[in-house]
């Protein structure tokens, strides 16, 4: 995607393509329109970062909060958003054997007792046993590390949704 495309979006068409760039924290993208022009879209995926880095703790805990559980319980009801839904796919949790998805939401609920905002990881630089061992022992870390620990999955996750965007783009254009 050519950045004088971005640069040339409305503040609705942006916050309709960047919206959930950041998993349902479409303010996110709403800010970042004011930021424009773009000198690159390497520059948008910084602000992206640099927007989150700027955020108080509850802030950041915030966007942890917007995250949806891993193989959860909107897994089930099939209300993930299509992003989260292709991750959680592509890290094999849509397939898990009874007892991995019970070990993982037995997981998810000590860990979100522990810290108050659920796991987060980039599950499509993962998969299910990564994502298993990852839980067991990001839950004994500091508050404040795993707060840093689950920001900096975010923005993985953001970097990818970006640049699915951009290849999209790219290749409807040369239909
Ligand atoms: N809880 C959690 O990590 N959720 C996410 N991770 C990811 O890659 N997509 C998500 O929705």
């Amino acid at each position: 995607m050519d950045v004088q495309v971005v640069n040339c979006m409305t503040c609705e068409e942006f916050v309709r393509v960047f919206g959930n760039v950041v998993e349902r924290c479409p303010l996110i993208a709403a800010a970042l329109w004011s930021r424009r022009p773009f000198s690159s879209t390497l520059e948008l995926e910084n602000g992206f970062n640099e927007f989150i880095d700027s955020l108080s703790i509850e802030g950041k805990e915030g966007i942890l909060r917007c995250h949806p559980d891993l193989a959860g319980r909107e897994l089930l009801a099939g209300t993930l958003t299509v992003e989260s839904r292709g991750e959680q796919g592509h890290a094999g949790l849509t397939s898990l054997s009874s007892a991995d998805a019970l070990r993982m939401n037995q997981l998810n609920s000590q860990y979100k007792e522990q810290f108050g905002f659920p796991f987060v990881i980039c599950a499509r630089m993962s998969d299910k046993d990564r994502i298993l061992q990852q839980l067991e022992s990001r839950v004994r870390n500091q508050q404040l590390q795993e707060l840093q620990c689950g920001i900096e999955e975010v923005k993985s996750i953001c970097r990818l949704r970006l640049q699915d965007i951009y290849n999209r783009a790219a290749k409807s254009t040369k239909l």
